[in-house]
């Protein structure tokens, strides 16, 4: 399991699969940990070599601090890519994914070939995330974890509690309190509405119609901004991928691949 070594903290990263087929790099969203895309793995396998990391105190990452931005988690992907030696690769973010690569379709061009900007958005409502994590160092994340979850999947999903969901369930619930804070304090601050029209790589923006998180108006806008951003939309919620991985991964599969 490599762990990158960056003094006073490590971050966790692997790569799967076949390394001449087609660079894919998976970066997920706030709670979750690489392994949120294991559903998705054997279908992505058939045609990708998958890189997947996990930020900073989530999963295997350690963290330091309680407070960081989009553009510190950006140049941690840097990093991790730097030492997986990959030059250059698609990069599918979801969330604070999303938030982190299009930090890198701006500042990192020459490592990307497509974008793909899932359930994702470039401003978020501040207090939203201000009170969140008020209730975290008050309370802790099991404070949040339903409400999280909630907004993770739909209803149903929710109540049929499936292995998946006891598994994201149980990947929240380990994060370091301070790791969790420091992503929330990076969505908090960041404002990338007018910097994400210089994104001039190909970029497509995934919207779930039931997503309470970033919602549907996020992702739109998001498309307004990028020129030739194309879309795709899905009848489900924050993390769609979970509940419909076979459509998601045809989605993937007809942007970067054109089959
Ligand atoms: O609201 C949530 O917890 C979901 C979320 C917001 C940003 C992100 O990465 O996940």
């Amino acid at each position: 399991m490599p762990l990158l070594n960056l003094g006073e903290r490590s971050l966790y990263w692997r790569t799967d699969g076949d390394p001449s087929k087609t660079p894919l790099l998976l970066l997920n969203s706030l709670g979750t940990d690489h392994s949120m895309w294991n559903v998705l793995m054997p279908e992505l396998l058939k045609d990708f070599h998958v890189l997947r990391m996990d930020k900073r105190g989530h999963g295997g990452s350690s963290n330091v601090t309680e407070q960081c931005s989009i553009a510190e988690l950006g140049r941690d992907v840097l990093a991790v890519l730097d030492a997986a030696k990959w030059p250059r690769t698609h990069l599918c973010g979801v969330s604070i994914g999303g938030m982190t690569g299009m930090w890198l379709g701006l500042n990192a061009p020459e490592r990307l070939d497509h974008l793909v900007l899932s359930n994702t958005s470039a401003k978020v409502v501040t207090e939203v995330f201000a009170d969140r994590i008020k209730l975290i160092k008050d309370k802790g994340l099991q404070a949040i974890v339903d409400q999280a979850l909630g907004r993770f999947f739909t209803q149903g999903f929710v109540t049929e509690a499936s292995p998946a969901y006891h598994s994201i369930r149980e990947v929240f619930l380990q994060c370091d309190p301070g790791g969790y804070i420091a992503c929330c304090t990076a969505i908090r601050d960041m404002d990338q509405r007018q910097d994400i029209a210089g994104i001039k790589l190909p970029t497509m923006v995934i919207i779930g119609d039931q997503d309470q998180s970033t919602v549907p108006a996020m992702g739109e806008q998001i498309v307004s901004q990028i020129a030739g951003a194309s879309v795709e939309r899905m009848p489900l919620a924050h993390i769609p991928m979970i509940e419909d991985p076979k459509s998601y991964v045809q989605i993937l599969r007809k942007f970067l691949l054109g089959t």
